[in-house]
This record gives structure tokens, C-alpha cells and sequence, in this order.
């Protein structure tokens, strides 16, 4: 198999059409974890609609809605599909996504990047999430890291590799404003995939060896989730409303059953943040950066 960099470019994605409800919603943020703290209220409204302020959606949500699945599996986009990792996730939020609406998820191809023969490929797919009604919520640009496919600009007579996207600002050395922990429960990723991503390396402890990893890994967008929920509960006081933007780049595996503590700077209204494996000692999560409404006292 080798990548077909105009064939992946101009590769079509039908629109996603998703009617989601406030079930949907609630279920999104169980399958994070959300709640699990039974004594932090801040959680409820986000899997209860019964407190005095009203449910919400996790901004991250986003990410599983109008999602076109496990496209790279399909034979025409030429990709290692086992050994692909998700390397970076960057949303943009234009409105805050209501508890339940009829959605549509539009996809392209936006960049492929040769990173070199036993490196790797990049490929970046941006997605417009969109109200039926026309109205925009999110732009997703989702970076995946092909660990199988490096060296494809020499196949095929030669073909063309984009630039990279701007670099993500790392964490500053000072001490974060907060943490936040969250403690990952070892079927998390047997949950997460209902959300629409079946890749079996989540799932099927043969795929995960044959990707080389011991067992099966956390999806990054479960990981991203649970630190937007961090970012939520810390620097948005438990507004998910507030956020604006979040981009973090996914620097090591995540493992079902692991400890994953959140650590958030803040400037104004931008933050910057990462997610270390607490057991392991390791940034899993780094480069984060994300911006809010306002700034929080
Ligand atoms: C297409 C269909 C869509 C499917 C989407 C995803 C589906 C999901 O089901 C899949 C998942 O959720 S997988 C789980 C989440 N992801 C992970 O666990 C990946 C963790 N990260 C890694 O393993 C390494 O960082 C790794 C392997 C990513 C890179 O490690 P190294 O090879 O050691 O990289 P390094 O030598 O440090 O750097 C080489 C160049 O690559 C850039 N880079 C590094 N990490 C990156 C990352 N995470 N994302 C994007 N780029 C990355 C470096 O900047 C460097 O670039 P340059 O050579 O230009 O300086």
C-alpha cells in the first residue's frame, strides 16, 4: 500500500448528517468519566437535566458529531491503517453546541506530509460542523500521524508533501494555576468507541500488537475530551459555554485503567495545558493551548 497524495487530496466525504439528543449528550460526557466524582455538583449539569442550571454539551463533543468514522480503514486512501495514531486535535468553536440538534459534519482533506521513510505521514482532515438550519459550531482539524506510510513522496514517480501546520506552543516551566484529575476507567475505551470511532486498535488486543503497543490504547479524542472537561471545570468555573478554542497534540499513549492528571496555565483569557499519565509519570497530552470568553477570577 503506498499513499496517492492527489488521490487522498481530492478523496470525496459525503456530508454526515447526525439528529443527536440530550441522551446523546449526557452519554458523550459518561463515557469520559464525567460524574464519576459523585461529590463535585459542577459535574451534574453536564449528565443530569435536572439541576437549576440548565444540561450542557461538552464543547469536545464536537469532535464525535457529523464524524465520518474510520475512513483511512478504506482500501482507496492507500494508508497503514493499523499503525496510524491520532496525532493532534485543533477545535475552533463558533457557537456553543446545544444539548440536541440536527447536525451536519463536512469533510476534506486539507494537507498530506511526508515526514520521511521509516517516519512517517501526516495527513490533516478539516471538519465544518454545521446546524441544519446553517448555522456554524465547529471547525475540527484532526492531524493523523501515519507511522506506516513515510517515504510515499519517492513512490509513484515522485509526488508533492504540503507544509506543516503552524507549530503548537509548548507549556511554559512555571508552576500551572491548576490540576485536575481524572481517573480513567479501564472499559473507557470499549465505551468511547460507540461514539463513532471503531478503530480496533481500541479494542482488539491482536490489532494493538500488531500497531506495537502491549494492549489496546485510549482513542485521543477520549483523552481530549477528558481534558476539555478539565479545562471546563478549572478555568471555566464549570462553564462549558466559555470555551472557545482547544489544540493539543496527543505525545504518548494512553492506557484504559490509567490516572491522568490535567495541568492548566492561564493568561488572560488563553490557556495553555498538558495531561500526564500520573502511574507512568509521562505527558501524554502536550502542546495544549485553548482560549476562553473572558478572563476567569
Ligand atoms: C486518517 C483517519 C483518521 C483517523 C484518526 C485517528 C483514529 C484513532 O482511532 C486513533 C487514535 O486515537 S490513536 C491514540 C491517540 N494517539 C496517540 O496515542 C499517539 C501518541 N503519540 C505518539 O505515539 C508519538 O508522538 C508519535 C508516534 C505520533 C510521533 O512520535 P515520533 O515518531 O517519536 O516523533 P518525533 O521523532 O518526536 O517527531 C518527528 C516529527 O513528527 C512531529 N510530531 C511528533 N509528534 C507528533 C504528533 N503527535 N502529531 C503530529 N506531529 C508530530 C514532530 O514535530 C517532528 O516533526 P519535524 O520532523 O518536522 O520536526
Amino acid at each position: 500500500m503506498t499513499i496517492n497524495y492527489q488521490q487522498l487530496k481530492d478523496r470525496p466525504f459525503a456530508p454526515v448528517h447526525q439528529d443527536y439528543s440530550q441522551r446523546d449528550t449526557m452519554l458523550y460526557a459518561l463515557s469520559l468519566g464525567v460524574g464519576n466524582d459523585p461529590l463535585d455538583a459542577r459535574n451534574l449539569p453536564l449528565v443530569y437535566e435536572g439541576m437549576a442550571q440548565p444540561l450542557q454539551a461538552l464543547p469536545t463533543m464536537s469532535s464525535v458529531l457529523g464524524y465520518p468514522g474510520f475512513w483511512a480503514k478504506e482500501a482507496d486512501t492507500g494508508i497503514d491503517w493499523v499503525k496510524l495514531v491520532h496525532g493532534e486535535q485543533r477545535t475552533t468553536i463558533h457557537q456553543p453546541l446545544p444539548v440536541g440538534a440536527k447536525v451536519v459534519g463536512k469533510t476534506r482533506i486539507t494537507r498530506v506530509i511526508d515526514k520521511g521513510a521509516g517516519k512517517g505521514a501526516i495527513v490533516v482532515s478539516e471538519r465544518s460542523l454545521e446546524g441544519e438550519d446553517g448555522t456554524r459550531y465547529a471547525t475540527l482539524e484532526q492531524v493523523t500521524f501515519c507511522r506506516g506510510d513515510g517515504g510515499y513522496s519517492e513512490a509513484l514517480g515522485g509526488q508533492p508533501s504540503d507544509a506543516s501546520l503552524p507549530a503548537l506552543a509548548p507549556t511554559p516551566d512555571t508552576a500551572p494555576r491548576w490540576t485536575y484529575t481524572h481517573t480513567i476507567r479501564p472499559e473507557a475505551a470499549l465505551l468511547y468507541r460507540l461514539m463513532g470511532d471503531y478503530n480496533p486498535l481500541h479494542a482488539d488486543p491482536q490489532v494493538a500488537q500488531a500497531a506495537g503497543f502491549d494492549k489496546p490504547i485510549l482513542h485521543g479524542l477520549a483523552t481530549y475530551g477528558m481534558v476539555c472537561h478539565a479545562l471546563v471545570m478549572t478555568a471555566c468555573n464549570g462553564d462549558a459555554s466559555l470555551l472557545r478554542s482547544m489544540h493539543a497534540r496527543f505525545s504518548s499513549p494512553v492506557f484504559p485503567g490509567e490516572t491522568l492528571r490535567t495541568e492548566v496555565w492561564q493568561e488572560g483569557d488563553a490557556l495553555q495545558f498538558r495531561a500526564l499519565v500520573v502511574e507512568r509519570g509521562i505527558v501524554v497530552l502536550s502542546h495544549g493551548n485553548a482560549s476562553i470568553a473572558a478572563a476567569q477570577p
